[in-house]
């Protein structure tokens, strides 16, 4: 019989992340803090979708939360399963294509506009590389 240790059931944890694109084709980014799990990467903003929560209300709060704006619209981007060893994540992303307000870190995070071409300079966290390599091939193509 195959020995189950509790590890294999560990509970994933769903997030809700927000690329956030300018109409000049920038992406907004945020610094995690240094307390954070995945401490000091280079992050989409988004957070933990709550019981009762869709994803599409999840993003929306934290969104208002954490940059301060509002989501009018958005589409499925990607869903990415990333198993940290301390952590497993579900990342269901989304490209947010209208929202009003200028976006700022509001929690006191670093926050920036990236070309799509430069994002590969930033330290984001493992789960966030096929992310990446979805916009930039986008952006050749
Ligand atoms: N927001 C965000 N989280 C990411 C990304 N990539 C990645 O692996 N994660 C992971 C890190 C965390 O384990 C988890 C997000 O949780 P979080 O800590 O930001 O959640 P939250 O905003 O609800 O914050 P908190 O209340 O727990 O402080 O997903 C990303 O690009 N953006
Ligand atoms: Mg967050």
């Amino acid at each position: 019989m195959m020995k189950m240790s509790t590890e294999t059931f560990k509970k994933s944890v769903l997030v809700a992340v927000g690329v956030i694109e300018s109409t000049d084709g920038e992406i907004f980014i945020c610094r995690r803090g240094a307390s954070q799990h995945q401490a000091n990467k280079w992050e989409f903003p988004g957070g933990k979708v709550e019981a009762g929560e869709t994803v599409a209300q999840a993003l929306a709060r934290e969104l208002q939360e954490e940059i301060g704006i509002r989501v009018t619209d958005c589409r499925p981007f990607m869903r990415i399963e990333h198993d940290y060893g301390d952590k497993q994540v579900i990342l269901d992303i989304r490209k947010v294509t209208g929202f009003s307000g200028e976006p700022h870190g509001l929690e006191g995070q670093p926050s920036r506009w990236v070309p799509i071409a430069k994002l590969h300079d930033y330290d984001f966290p493992a789960a966030n590389s096929p992310i990446v390599d979805k916009l930039q091939n986008k952006c050749e193509g």
